[in-house]
Formats: structure tokens, C-alpha cells, sequence
């Protein structure tokens, strides 16, 4: 897989996603990422559409629930030829791996969400009351994520040499949190630039307010596609 810039489609409303969508030439190969807010509002037959169009796609859905659940969920997207999917690395090791046996025989990478990237270190110590340094939390469910089958992990882009040495070189570390230099960082806490994302060794970006509320997306789009190839 080539490095993916994966553009985060976080619309309210269809039509405003395709008019998004229409501002790109025919030609431009791009990873779109579906999250909650589209899919519990357009469903399956939303994404079909952009399948069909010809896209590469992420169901960032964050599964977190029983394994029993979790994988008969994952048996019903494995096929829709999605990318990737998400679960949350949370939800322990049987259910990680009960999502992967669900997505056998798909070409679904499987990701696990360690911690997202809007919580810090204050929020992960006094909200979730987890007592770790937060890097030592996302390395933990790292591995967790890694020893039960996940192909890779959503982690911030300053965490990955650290995942990577305590997983492996080739799981993948696909990272949001993503802001250029100039962007607003609003609700997200663990923040990188595309440079650096790049130099720290991230497989693949999430970007998604930087491009979808600029006034020209395309053109936001290309300057971090530059940003990140270097
Ligand atoms: O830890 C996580 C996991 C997922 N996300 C998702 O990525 C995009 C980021 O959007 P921005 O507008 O660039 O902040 C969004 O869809 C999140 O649901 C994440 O940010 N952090």
C-alpha cells in the first residue's frame, strides 16, 4: 500500500460531500475515510456509492462491543471491499481478534483506535483514570492490538517509532490529528504536522477539517499531499 493522505468525509449532508468530492479531477486516486457521522445518517448504501465511484475506503465505525457482536459485524463488512476498519483497541483481545476472524478472506486491513487522539495525558489521568504516561498506554495497546492479529493501529503520528518498536516495522500506524502548521487544532490534543507524521514514520494520514473546511479543499488537499510526500 502506498502511503495514503486519507481524506476524513466528516459531512452532515450528502450533497455537500459530493459537491466536496466534485472539486477533485476524475483522475486524483483518493482514500476517503467514512466515520459515524455520515454512516449513521447515509448507511451502507452511501458508501456503496463511493466504492463505486472508484475510491479507496476507510469505515472508521470504532467497533467496541462483545466479541460475538463484533465479529458477525465484521463478517457483514467484509463484504463491502473496504480498506480498512476500525475497532477500538479497548475492547480487549478476544474481541480484537474475534473482528479479524470476521474480516478473514476480505482485503479489510483491521485497525485498532489505542487512544484517540482528542484525549491528552491530563484527560487519559483524570477522566479515564488510567494510570499510565500516555505513550506507555498507546504502546500497550499497540501490542495488545498486534499479538491478537490487527494489521495495524490509529495512534497520533508521535507515538509510531514507539509502536513500531514494540510491534513490528511493517504494522501499520495510520494516524489523524493531523494539522499544517497554520490550521486550527480544535478538539484534538496529540497533534502533528504531515513533515512530521512523515519523518516518525506514519504508513498513512487522516486529514480531515484542514481539507473539508477550507475554502478551496482540493487545493488545501494538494498542499498537504506536497507537505507529505517530500
Ligand atoms: O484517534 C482518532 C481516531 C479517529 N479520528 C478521526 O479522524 C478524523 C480527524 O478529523 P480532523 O477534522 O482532521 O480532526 C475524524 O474523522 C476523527 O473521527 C481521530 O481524529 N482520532
Amino acid at each position: 500500500m502506498n502511503k495514503p493522505v486519507i481524506v476524513a468525509l466528516d459531512f452532515a449532508d450528502d450533497f455537500e460531500c459530493i459537491n466536496f468530492l466534485n472539486q477533485f479531477p476524475k483522475d486524483e486516486k483518493l482514500f476517503l475515510k467514512i466515520g459515524l457521522e455520515m454512516f449513521c445518517q447515509f448507511g451502507y448504501p452511501f458508501v456503496k456509492s463511493l466504492r463505486d465511484r472508484g475510491y479507496n475506503f476507510f469505515l472508521d465505525l470504532k467497533l467496541h462491543d462483545i466479541p460475538n457482536t463484533v465479529k458477525r459485524t465484521c463478517e457483514m463488512i467484509a463484504k463491502w471491499d473496504v480498506q480498512m476498519l476500525t475497532v477500538h483497541a479497548s475492547g480487549g483481545a478476544e474481541m480484537i481478534a474475534a473482528a479479524k476472524a470476521g474480516l478473514d478472506g476480505s482485503v479489510t486491513k483491521l485497525l485498532a483506535v489505542t487512544q484517540l487522539t482528542s484525549l491528552g495525558q491530563t484527560e487519559l489521568a483524570h477522566e479515564l483514570q488510567v494510570p499510565l504516561k500516555s505513550q506507555d498506554y498507546v504502546t500497550h495497546l499497540a501490542k495488545l492490538a498486534y499479538d491478537n492479529g490487527a494489521d495495524g493501529v490509529i495512534s497520533s503520528a508521535l507515538e509510531v517509532p514507539m509502536i513500531k518498536e514494540v510491534t513490528s516495522s511493517d504494522f501499520l500506524c495510520v494516524t489523524p490529528g493531523i494539522r499544517p502548521k497554520s490550521a486550527q487544532v480544535g478538539d484534538q490534543k496529540r497533534v502533528a504536522t504531515p513533515a512530521q507524521a512523515r519523518s516518525l514514520g506514519s504508513d498513512g494520514i487522516v486529514v480531515g477539517r484542514p481539507i473539508t473546511q477550507a475554502s478551496n479543499g482540493y487545493q488545501a488537499y494538494m498542499n498537504i499531499c506536497e507537505e507529505w510526500n517530500k
